[in-house]
């Protein structure tokens, strides 16, 4: 099949690369010719496992990239792979999406056979009808050959191309046999050596299902997290009790790792556009404010820890981590900014470290000290918060003793607890 992908950011970089490696013709559709450029010198924009490997192997083969919509009407199918950022109120901003769908529309003014055209962004239900399908028709100038479908997507940073190419399920919203068909037929390669789960519905289910997954992960996260400050009060190791509990399959045994909360760009984004979305409709979705508040406490929970042990005002504090999870340097909504910000209210400096995120850190917070190694960062501080689990932070050991006073707190569980170091977990 030839697959125009509009959008050539995180999801559509990968997605794009993916359908070549799986044996599709496909063209990368961009606004940006500097991303365009780089997709087509067989490199990746985005830093990701695997990626660069399949862009060397299909760019100029079965890839190539555009700025112009031209290919659109040739293809079998079209993917949109564009952002759908957080207003101030938490809904979406659809803005860019809304345009990228109708230049499609206006690609397709004149196809004669039906065109396919698959939402791969995050979008409320309701903006399918209100917004999504008024603005495709409105560039197809009524052309009724064109349907809108959603296929969510479900990949995480860090792992986009091995989880695109293993998932656990696929969710095909489509509102005709044909459509429908047309989604099996994109995704018949991948289950030709791969078993998932297939989900077939209309798109404004899919839609759905995509906020629920996201909504429910962030949830589990926050409840263990309320569960686990409570262990921490009652001087119990959270980590034994969700071990435990995840050896009930009802519960099971992934995310549920309590610290000092989620980040990146979309659990934040997601989470709070269903709560506005579901405000619209004047229901007030109790348990996913819960979900936010728990999640915005943990970061002021580590420096109350802390506190307990260092005066904060004038003090050293080292911050390890600065990246929203390990092996990304994406700082987006990372629970470091918290952390750091408020550190800075309480009038502490702060010496941070990072792998890989530092650059990105010192573009949002120039005036904090960016130490070029852990042990740099160690060095004379009164206190550490460790925000974010990379491996090495786990190997630190004797490099605690370079502190001035050697205290501890671990938003993540990834520092062994020794002797010579006052260590508190967050939650253990
Ligand atoms: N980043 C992630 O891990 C995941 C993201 N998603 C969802 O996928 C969607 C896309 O997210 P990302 O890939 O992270 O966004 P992104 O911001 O990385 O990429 C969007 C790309 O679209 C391009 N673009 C904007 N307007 C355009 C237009 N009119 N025509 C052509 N290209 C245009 C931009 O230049 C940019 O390269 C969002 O709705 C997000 O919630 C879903 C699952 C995972
Ligand atoms: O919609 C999206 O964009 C994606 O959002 C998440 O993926 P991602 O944000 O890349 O990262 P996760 O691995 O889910 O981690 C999110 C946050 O939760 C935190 N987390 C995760 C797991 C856990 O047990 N505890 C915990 O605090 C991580 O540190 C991180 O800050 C989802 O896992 C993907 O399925 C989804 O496609």
């Amino acid at each position: 099949m030839h697959i125009t992908v509009i959008g050539s950011g995180y999801v559509g970089t990968t997605i794009a690369a993916c359908f070549a490696d799986l044996g599709h013709d496909v063209t990368a559709i961009d606004i940006d010719e500097e991303i365009v450029d780089t997709l087509n010198d067989g490199q990746s924009p985005i830093s990701e496992s695997g990626l660069e490997n399949l862009l060397e192997t299909h760019t100029g083969n079965r890839l190539e990239a555009t700025t112009s919509y031209d290919a659109v009407p040739e293809s079998d199918v079209t993917f949109l792979a564009i952002g759908t950022p957080s207003n101030d109120d938490g809904s979406i901003d659809l803005g860019a999406l809304e345009a990228a769908v109708e230049a499609t529309g206006e690609a397709v003014v004149d196809k004669d056979e039906r065109h396919l055209v698959v939402i791969k962004s995050t979008v409320t239900p309701p903006s399918i009808e209100t917004v999504l399908k008024p603005a495709v028709h409105r560039g197809a100038d009524g052309n009724e050959n064109i349907e809108i479908g959603m296929n969510p997507e479900f990949l995480r940073e860090g792992s986009a191309v091995a989880d695109f190419l293993h998932p656990d399920k696929l969710v095909f919203g489509a509102s005709s046999e044909w459509g429908m068909d047309r989604l099996h037929a994109v995704f018949e390669p991948l289950l030709e050596d791969h078993d998932a789960h297939i989900v077939e519905t209309d798109p404004q289910t899919a839609a759905m299902i995509k906020y629920a997954n996201n909504a429910f992960l962030a949830s589990k996260i926050s409840l263990v997290n309320d569960l686990g400050n409570i262990c921490k009060e009652f001087d119990l190791d959270a980590y034994e009790v969700m071990e435990a509990i995840g050896l009930d399959d009802r519960i099971s045994e992934q995310f549920l790792r309590s610290g000092v909360g989620w980040g990146g760009s979309c659990f934040p984004k997601d989470v709070n556009a269903i709560i506005a979305a579901a405000r619209e409709e004047d229901y007030d979705p109790a348990v996913l404010e819960a979900t936010v508040e728990v999640n915005d406490r943990q970061p002021e929970r580590m420096l109350e820890l802390l506190a307990d042990y260092v005066e904060l005002e004038g003090a050293r504090i080292a911050v390890l981590g600065l990246s929203f999870k390990p092996n990304t340097d994406d700082i987006r909504n990372s629970r470091a900014i918290p952390v750091i910000e408020s550190l800075r209210s309480h009038g502490a400096d702060v010496v941070a470290y990072d792998p890989v995120a530092a650059d990105e850190m010192a573009e949002k917070f120039p005036n904090v000290d960016y130490a070029k190694t852990a042990v740099d960062a160690l060095q004379d501080a009164d206190g550490t918060l460790v925000v974010t689990d990379w491996d090495e932070f786990s190997d630190l050991d004797s490099e605690f003793d370079e502190m001035a006073t050697p205290v501890v707190i671990d938003g993540r569980r990834c520092v062994e607890r020794r002797d010579g170091i006052v260590y508190q977990g967050l939650t253990w």
